[in-house]
């Protein structure tokens, strides 16, 4: 009986979005962004060689047809990954139709739900939060005003305004080219419990202003030692409108084991069981899923760190160091699949580490399904991977996807 083993490599984008120039970073449109290409590129060229060298080494997803499908979505050369002439897996590259290139938004269309409606995001001069929702969020902290309120990286504002927090009591609030409201606070001594029933409190009248996420960064540290965010950040996401493919799943009797992120991403909608932790963890969770996973589940996994550890901090060389470590222990999770088993490895959008900024970019995405037979499946929307794990499970995909299987 079949299983199905949903990957979501968060932000490994191949570049070629059709609408990548209506997408900014900073002023500069997103076209000719390409996450995985940039990142061959510099490994290439001796400018990723921080605690790695030489080529990008991906044996395990080229052999899937990572190159192949990178050659699809766009016409970036991508030294190391342009070998495979003959891939053993299915390999495409999908686009996405919803508006927006953050992580709700990609992960609701490759369950088979696209956004239907715009998000709402903040300006990038001036205040970025009007006076009643600075109060509203001062209100819920306790506090008389809130620090931030601009566009910020995460990692520099609490290196900015950590002493200054620590001084006030008030939360940082920040947003970034994504429709988020962030809130860093320091863990002991705002408290994490606090922090987090902060951004529970204020979550409803974010999402009713249709602001995608809103999201806890607690840290510790002090002005001495400096501050460093800890792994207990939270989201707090707006539901899906529709039932999306872990509702479909469980409709049909099967179990919907979800891994990392997607937990938040889905406001739990459609989930058995969820186990979280840093990706090497998460790497243990998902080979102990394809153990004991039971005919009829989906397994489906977020691998966030390539995003938010290396993408989002423009670090060339710890994302080629994340994917090598990826392809290496992907690899042994490969050989343990059964006859029935389909796993899908795909992304949400691109976070091109040699793009200014610190945003996100908008990208085409790999899609690269195992234990489905080897060749091409062209170019492909998000919402067909929903479709087309529904169909491998037997049970139907409402919804504007089609299965490409
Ligand atoms: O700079 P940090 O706090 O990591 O923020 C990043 O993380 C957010 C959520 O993924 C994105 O919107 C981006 O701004
Ligand atoms: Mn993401
Ligand atoms: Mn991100």
């Amino acid at each position: 009986m079949a299983r199905a083993f949903l990957v979501v490599m968060d932000s490994l984008g191949i570049g070629g979005a059709p609408d990548a120039g209506a997408y900014f970073n900073k002023d500069l449109p997103d076209l000719g962004a390409n996450t995985l290409a940039h990142i061959a590129q510099a490994c290439a060229e001796g400018r990723a060689d921080v605690g790695r060298s030489g080529p990008l080494h991906l044996p395990t997803l080229a052999g899937l047809g990572l190159g192949a499908a990178l050659r699809l979505a766009s016409s970036q050369p991508a030294p190391g990954l342009d070998r495979d002439d003959a891939p053993r897996g299915r390999w495409g590259a999908a686009s996405e139709i919803s508006a927006g290139k953050d992580t709700p938004s990609g992960h609701w269309e490759l369950a088979g739900v696209p956004v239907p409606w715009d998000w709402t995001y903040f300006p990038e001069t001036g205040p970025a939060f009007d006076r009643d929702l600075v109060a509203h969020v001062a209100a819920a902290a306790g506090t008389d005003g809130i620090l931030g309120n601009c566009h910020a990286s995460g990692t520099t504002i609490i290196a900015d305004l950590g002493a200054e927090h620590l001084r006030s009591g008030w939360p940082i609030c920040y947003t970034s080219a994504d429709s988020v409201f962030q809130i860093a606070a320091h863990e002991t001594q705002f408290g994490l419990d606090r922090l987090l029933d902060l951004c529970a409190a204020v979550a409803p009248r974010l999402h009713a202003m249709k602001v995608g996420r809103v999201i806890a960064r607690p840290f510790v540290g002090s002005a001495e030692a400096g501050f460093t965010r800890t792994p207990n950040r939270r989201d707090y996401a707006m539901k899906p409108p529709a039932p999306i493919l872990t509702d479909w799943v469980q409709a049909a009797g099967g179990q919907v084991y979800g891994i990392g992120k997607i937990g938040d991403i889905f406001s739990m909608q459609g989930i058995d069981t969820l186990k979280k932790g840093e990706d090497a963890a998460l790497m243990g969770h998902l080979a102990e899923a394809v153990e004991t996973a039971g005919a009829g589940s989906l397994t489906f996994a977020n691998f966030v760190e390539f995003d938010s550890l290396y993408g989002h901090r423009r670090d060339l060389s710890g994302y080629a160091r994340a994917l090598e470590w990826f392809d290496r222990e992907i690899a042994k999770i490969l050989l343990a699949l059964r006859p029935g088993d389909l796993m899908v490895l795909t992304a949400d959008h691109g976070n091109d580490p040699s793009w200014p900024g610190t945003d996100h970019t908008r990208e085409r995405v790999p899609v690269l399904v195992a234990g489905a037979g080897a060749g091409p499946l062209g170019l492909v929307g998000f919402a067909d991977v929903a479709a087309s794990v529904a169909g491998h499970l037997g049970i139907a995909a409402p919804g504007p996807g089609r299965s490409f299987l």
